[in-house]
Order: C-alpha cells, then sequence, then structure tokens
C-alpha cells in the first residue's frame, strides 16, 4: 500500500515500529505486516515515492526540509494505514509527530552499538551518518534519542536478539495480549 494511493480514511496503525537507524524497523516490520496478513509501509519509502531518494532531499532540502516531508507523510498515514508502519529513526523526534504518536501502539526496537556497527554498511544510504566514523555518529545521536523513544513505546523488544520473523511473532504476541499493552477498547 502507499499512502498515494486511495485508502480509507480512519484506520489506524496495528503497529508503529520505531527505534535507532539499522535496529530493524523497516525488516521487523515487513515481517509483522505478513505474519498478520495486513499491509506494510515503511515512511522513507513513502517518501522516497512521492520526493526521491532520501540523500537527495538532505542536500536539496537540508534535514529540516526533510523533517518536514516526513512529518507531513507521517500524519496523513496516521490516519489512513491500518497495517504495520515503520518509522525512519528520526521520525518521532519531531514534536508534531511526537504528539500524534501518543495513543498508538508505538513498539521501540532496540540495539546495541555492536550490533549496529555490523549493520550499517559504512553509514551508505543515511545521510546523518555520512562522513568519518559513522559509528560513532550512530552512539551520539542514539543516545540522545532513546529517551523520547522510551516515553512513546508501550512495548519493546531486542532487535540484535533474533531474526526479523521471531521478533514479529514477539511483538504480535504482546500487541494481542491485552495483559501487556494497554486496549484502546477495554
Ligand atoms: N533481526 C535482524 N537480524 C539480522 N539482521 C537484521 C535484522 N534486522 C535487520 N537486519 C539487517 O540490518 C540492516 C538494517 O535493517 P533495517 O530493517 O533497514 O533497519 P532500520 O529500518 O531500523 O534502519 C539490513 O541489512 C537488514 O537486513
Ligand atoms: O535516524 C534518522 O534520522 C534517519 C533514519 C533513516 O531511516 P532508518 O532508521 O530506517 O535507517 C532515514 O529516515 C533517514 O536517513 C534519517
Ligand atoms: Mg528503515
Amino acid at each position: 500500500m502507499s499512502a498515494t494511493e486511495p485508502s480509507p480514511a480512519g484506520l489506524r496503525p496495528r503497529a508503529i515500529l520505531i527505534g535507532p537507524m539499522a535496529a530493524g524497523k523497516t525488516s521487523v516490520g515487513r515481517a509483522l505486516a505478513r505474519l498478520w496478513h495486513v499491509p506494510f509501509v515503511d515512511l522513507d519509502h513513502e517518501i522516497e515515492a512521492r520526493h526521491g531518494p532520501i540523500p537527495e532531499i538532505f542536500a536539496a532540502h537540508g534535514e529540516s526540509g526533510f523533517r518536514e516531508r516526513e512529518a507531513d507523510a507521517l500524519a496523513q498515514l496516521l490516519g489512513r494505514h491500518g497495517g504495520v508502519l515503520s518509522l525512519g529513526g528520526g521520525a518521532p523526534l519531531t514534536p508534531r509527530s511526537a504528539a500524534s504518536l501518543a495513543g498508538h501502539h508505538v513498539v521501540l526496537i532496540e540495539i546495541d552499538e555492536h550490533a549496529a556497527a555490523s549493520r550499517l554498511r559504512g553509514g551508505a544510504g543515511r545521510p546523518l551518518l555520512a562522513g568519518e566514523d559513522p559509528v560513532l555518529r550512530w552512539r551520539t545521536i542514539t543516545a540522545a534519542r532513546m529517551p523520547a523513544y522510551r516515553a512513546l513505546a508501550v512495548h519493546t523488544v531486542d532487535g540484535a536478539s533474533s531474526t526479523p520473523d521471531a521478533l514479529a511473532r514477539s511483538i504480535a504476541a504482546a500487541l494481542d495480549d491485552p495483559r501487556q499493552i494497554p486496549q484502546e477498547d477495554a
């Protein structure tokens, strides 16, 4: 599904995945949607479908231009996408996005620096990690963001502990268990 295609208004995502760069938000989100047989949307893919490659958006409009486009796309998806939604690492930090995420089934995927380093591919494709020492950049950015991630999450998993499919099963079990996650209709 894409927000550029017609879709019914009034839907809410069944799960929204947040966390540091390379935690596995995109991979686990896709696995969770497959498990639940619901549509999957990755916010970065949605932005790229609308505006082109993320590095080019950063180059042309700066990080602030990217954040505006990111927050606009998220605002539209929150009311229209009823499946799984994976965000980019910085999306929950934009104040208007953070406010709109409150009350949703937000799941934090954590990851340690060692595991992240093995997945970052030298920072390729992620403008905030471009330049020298992408792992140091990842560490600094992640440390600054963790309190905001934790404040939003209703459930947290360790993204380095198992495969995307196994993490998806664990998230599904938690979100489907009313004892663990406050249910809107309970
Ligand atoms: N649970 C996992 N185990 C091993 N590798 C993973 C796992 N989750 C993601 N990856 C790999 O890590 C990289 C980053 O994953 P991605 O889903 O793009 O993360 P994010 O969307 O959080 O930046 C990809 O190469 C992906 O294949
Ligand atoms: O953390 C960030 O600020 C960003 C994370 C990226 O997504 P992933 O977390 O999926 O890599 C992408 O949105 C962009 O490069 C900015
Ligand atoms: Mg991603």
